[in-house]
C-alpha cells in the first residue's frame, strides 16, 4: 500500500512568527530550492496571513510555493479577523492548512469544522493541508489509530474534489523535541493509507501524507525514508532557512 512514487512536500508552517523583516528567510528557502534539491521535494512556505500576499509575489515565478495557515469556511460575511479561503488564492496563495491542532485545541475546532474549511480551500482553487493526530494520553491508553482514524472519516468529504494532503502531526510530539518511534510513523501512514484507499480508490493513493512534530534536520532522513511518509509539516525548523532545506535535502536520500 506504499505510495513510493509520490514527490516529497516539505511544508513550513510559521505560525505566529515572523515580520516584513523575516523575507530574507524566505529569500534563502528560494535560492536553496535549486535545481537538485527542486527534484527531490517540493517546498511550501506558510507565513502568517499578513505576510501572505508579500511572500506570494516574492515567491512568484520560483519553485518555492506559499500556503496559508487557516481560513473560513464562508467566502465572505461578517466575520471579524478571520479570512476567507478566495482571499488566500487572491493574495497567490496555493494552499492553507486546516485542522491543526493548535486550531482543534485553542479554537475549539470540530472535525466538522476542518472539512467545512477544506471545502472552502477546494472551492477557491487551492488544495488543503488537513492535520490529524493523537494526544499523548490517546496513545498512552493505546486509542491512537482510532482517533486518528476518526479524525480522518470527520474531517475529509466523501468524495475529493481536488488535491489533497494530510499531516499527521502527533499532538505530543508537536515542539516537544519528542517523535514517534518510526514503527509508529510506518503503523499509522499505512493505516492513513489505507483508510483513504478505501474510501477514494485510486485518489486515496495520490494523497501525500506528510509527518509534523519536532522534524528537524538530525530526524528528517529516518522519518523521510519511511513507507507512505511522503514529506514533512515542519513548524520550528521552518523558520531557519538552513535548518528548512537541510530537512528538504533529507527527503529522497536513502
Ligand atoms: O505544523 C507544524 C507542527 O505543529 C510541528 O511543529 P514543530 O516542528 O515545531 O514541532
Amino acid at each position: 500500500m506504499a505510495s513510493g512514487h509520490l514527490r516529497h512536500l516539505v511544508a513550513g508552517n510559521w505560525k505566529m512568527n515572523g515580520l516584513k523583516a523575516s523575507t530574507d528567510v524566505l529569500d534563502a528557502v528560494i535560492k536553496g530550492h535549486d535545481a537538485v534539491l527542486a527534484a527531490r521535494a517540493d517546498l511550501m512556505v506558510c507565513p502568517p496571513a499578513t505576510l501572505l500576499a508579500a511572500f506570494a509575489a516574492r515567491a512568484g515565478g520560483s519553485t518555492v510555493a506559499v500556503g496559508a495557515q487557516d481560513c473560513h469556511a464562508a467566502a465572505a460575511g461578517a466575520f471579524t479577523g478571520d479570512i476567507a479561503a478566495e482571499m488566500i488564492a487572491d493574495a497567490g496563495g496555493k494552499a492553507v492548512i486546516v485542522g491543526h491542532s493548535e486550531r482543534r485545541t485553542l479554537h475549539g475546532e470540530s472535525d466538522a469544522d476542518v472539512r467545512a474549511k477544506a471545502e472552502a480551500a477546494w472551492r477557491a482553487g487551492l488544495f488543503p493541508i488537513v492535520c490529524v493526530g493523537e494526544t499523548r494520553a490517546e496513545r498512552d491508553a493505546g486509542h491512537a489509530l482510532a482517533i486518528v482514524a476518526r479524525q480522518i472519516a470527520g474531517s475529509l468529504p466523501d468524495s475529493l474534489p481536488g488535491d489533497l494532503v494530510v499531516a499527521y502531526e502527533p499532538v505530543w510530539a508537536i515542539g516537544t523535541g519528542l517523535t514517534p518511534t518510526v514503527a509508529d510513523v510506518a503503523e499509522m501512514h499505512g493505516a492513513i493509507r489505507r483508510q483513504l484507499v478505501e474510501r477514494y480508490g485510486g485518489a486515496g493513493q495520490a494523497v501525500r501524507l506528510l509527518y509534523g512534530g519536532s522534524v528537524k534536520p538530525s530526524n528528517a532522513a529516518e522519518l523521510m525514508a519511511i513507507a507512505d511518509v511522503n514529506g514533512a509539516l515542519v513548524g520550528g525548523a521552518s523558520l531557519v532557512a538552513d535548518d528548512f532545506l537541510a530537512i528538504a535535502k533529507a527527503c529522497g536520500t536513502s
